[in-house]
């Protein structure tokens, strides 16, 4: 669920400071890497991007040289390919035009799409990632327009190619050098992404525009009318102004739920739907059921105590649904961020003790009752009913914001591992042992589903594939979910880290972005201005063998503008995909 942000003011000011403070407010989507890509004068690019949080990588003195009007901005959480810096985005291609790119999702058949781009675009697939796929298939598009300038109509042609190749979720915001910027959404909206403008301060009658995940930028920043991008539509912001076009016809609305159980802040709206209403209405919806269940059980519970952060609005509606008082009983310890999106069950389970503590004031001697938004792999909840029960509580029960999740995230969530999932192949009862609770009580999925659909009537379903195995975009076989298990439960990553050796290729500082031939840059950041040369594997072959370029010397090379695009051939091979 990384967060995506793209900014194009109506002056020439420097728009990097803005993009970091939005990035800060998309934080919670992804705490792996983040980076901005700025376009300047004379179409040239300037990027700041690595490993590490937003406030800690972009920094006044990084940011100050990052020049220019429009910029693209990424918070990364892997779910493809590795955390290696070299995936940091947003992602850049020089030819054609120069694009950078950021993406927000997963995407389901980047086998084909790897393919495709290998024997029939001649693209070099530099890392593991999705995202880079996703890059090169828009540049394929674009090129074959053959054209020495493109404008909106290629544009918009070549995000319709994207689609109709494409299979899984994405949410993607992109610059092209010189030009604008533009973004697109899945044509089954599973991703979220919207656009807002504002009056600009220094241009007369002009208007700045943004376009990000979640709608709290555009309150933070200060920018007005936010409109949700439509399943399957694209928007191209100039500084002409802003177009929309329907690329692909929509396929069933289905936004991801998992958005409003956890992933997004409370005061977003996603499509119309307050993320902190569905939250409350998570809650209330949780009292009936935990009523019925604790009724039945015989118990009576003295206090409900949330899991911070995100389980604290539906856990205060469940307590006075419940009539029972709502105690902060787990301290949280703010430096510590999301221990879900954490790589790794080792330092996940570190975390969970790092960020939580137990008061045995609101503990010793009580029936408690824990609430949390969502029981994934189990790791918070088992560690803190240990807390609880070390803390003194007499009985512990667990309820859970969302239903059992049984089944792996394709479109955008990191957990592709059946095994890793507590619920899988597990009752509630033996569920509930296993965390150590005395009774576990689940949301239904009609509940959940009506939480967040009773606030917009317009959204015939939601993407629900984790609780149910039913996946939207189809093509997800057990074939598919076998070869993801491999690839990415944490097993596998941890022995692919190992085989890992090296460095990205090119470590570009926050300076002008460097380029060569058509390859894609995967710039990192660094504390000097100079680009260096780093030794990297070319294959992205984990298992060894590839080719180690190094030692070379990359001079400052400028990234294209519009200005300096010469005519170019047409591609001789002219290969279109379709998932049909
Ligand atoms: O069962 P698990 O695998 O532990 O995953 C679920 C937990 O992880 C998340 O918390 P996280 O710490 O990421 O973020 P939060 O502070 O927003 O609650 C979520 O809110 C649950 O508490
Ligand atoms: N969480 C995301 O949206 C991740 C985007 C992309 N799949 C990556 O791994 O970088
Ligand atoms: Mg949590």
């Amino acid at each position: 669920m990384c967060g995506i942000l793209a900014v194009l003011l109506a002056s020439q000011n420097n728009v990097a400071p803005e993009l970091a403070e939005g990035l800060q407010l998309l934080q919670h989507r992804g705490q792996d890497a983040c980076g901005v890509v700025t376009c300047g004068p004379k179409g040239r690019f300037y990027q700041c991007k690595g490993n590490g949080m937003v406030r800690d990588l972009l920094d006044p003195k990084s940011l100050s040289q990052l020049i220019g009007g429009m910029g693209v901005g990424h918070a990364r959480y892997p779910t493809a390919g590795s955390s290696a810096q070299s995936e940091a985005q947003p992602f850049y291609v020089n030819s054609p035009y120069g694009i950078v790119f950021a993406h927000n999702g997963n995407l389901t058949n980047t086998d084909h799409l790897r393919y495709y781009l290998d024997h029939y675009a001649h693209r070099h697939i530099n890392t593991s990632s999705d995202s880079e796929l996703l890059l090169n298939l828009l540049a394929d598009a674009l090129q074959k327009t053959g054209k020495f300038r493109i404008d909106g109509d290629d544009i918009f042609r070549a995000v319709r190619e994207v689609m109709q190749t494409t299979s899984g979720a994405y949410a993607c915001a992109a610059m092209i050098a010189g030009y604008g910027i533009f973004g697109f959404r899945d044509p089954n909206g599973i991703r979220p992404m919207g656009w807002a403008r504002r009056r600009s301060e220094t241009v007369e009658g002009g208007w700045d525009y943004m376009m990000a995940s979640e709608s709290v930028v555009c309150d933070a920043l200060g920018f007005q009318d936010w409109t949700d991008v439509k399943p399957g539509e694209a928007i191209i912001i100039t500084r002409d102004g802003l177009v929309t076009r329907q690329c692909v016809p929509a396929r069933t609305f289905a936004p991801d739920i998992f958005e409003h159980v956890y992933f997004a802040r409370p005061d977003s709206v996603l499509d119309g739907i307050s993320v902190y209403r569905s939250r409350m209405a998570m809650g209330d919806a949780l009292a009936a059921n935990a009523r019925a269940k604790l009724a039945a059980e015989g118990i009576k519970v003295d206090v409900v105590i949330p899991v911070p952060d995100t389980s604290r609005v539906a856990a205060l509606q469940l307590a006075q649904n419940l009539g029972v008082p709502y105690r902060e009983g787990f301290v949280k310890n703010r430096y510590v961020g999301r221990t879900f999106i954490m790589p790794g069950q080792e330092v996940r389970r570190k975390n969970v003790r790092r960020k939580l503590n137990a008061m045995a004031l609101e503990f010793a001697d009580k029936a408690v009752l824990i609430v949390d938004d969502s029981i994934v792999r189990g790791t918070t909840s088992k560690e803190i009913i240990q807390m609880a029960r070390d803390a003194g509580a007499r009985k512990v029960i667990m309820a859970s914001c969302a239903p059992p999740i049984r089944h792996p995230a394709v479109y955008g969530i990191d957990m592709p591992s059946r095994k890793e999932l507590v619920a899988h192949g597990r009752t509630e009862e033996e569920i509930s042992r296993y965390i150590g609770a005395d009774l576990i009580i689940f949301q239904t999925l009609p509940d959940l589903v009506a939480s967040c659909a009773q606030f917009n009537p317009d959204i015939q379903q939601f993407d629900c594939s984790v609780f149910t195995g039913e996946y939207v975009t189809g093509g997800v076989t057990e074939e598919y979910l076998a070869h993801i298990e491999g690839l990415r439960a944490d097993n596998a990553k941890l022995k692919q880290q190992g085989a890992v050796a090296g460095p990205p290729m090119v470590d570009v500082s926050s300076s002008t972005l460097s380029s060569s031939a058509s390859a894609t840059m995967n710039g990192a950041a660094s504390t000097t201005l100079q680009p260096i040369f780093e030794s990297q594997p070319l294959n992205d072959d984990v298992s060894g063998g590839g080719e180690v370029a190094g030692g070379g010397d990359v001079s400052q090379v400028v990234g294209l503008s519009n200005e300096s695009l010469q005519e170019h051939e047409q591609p001789s091979l002219v290969v279109g995909l379709s998932n049909e």
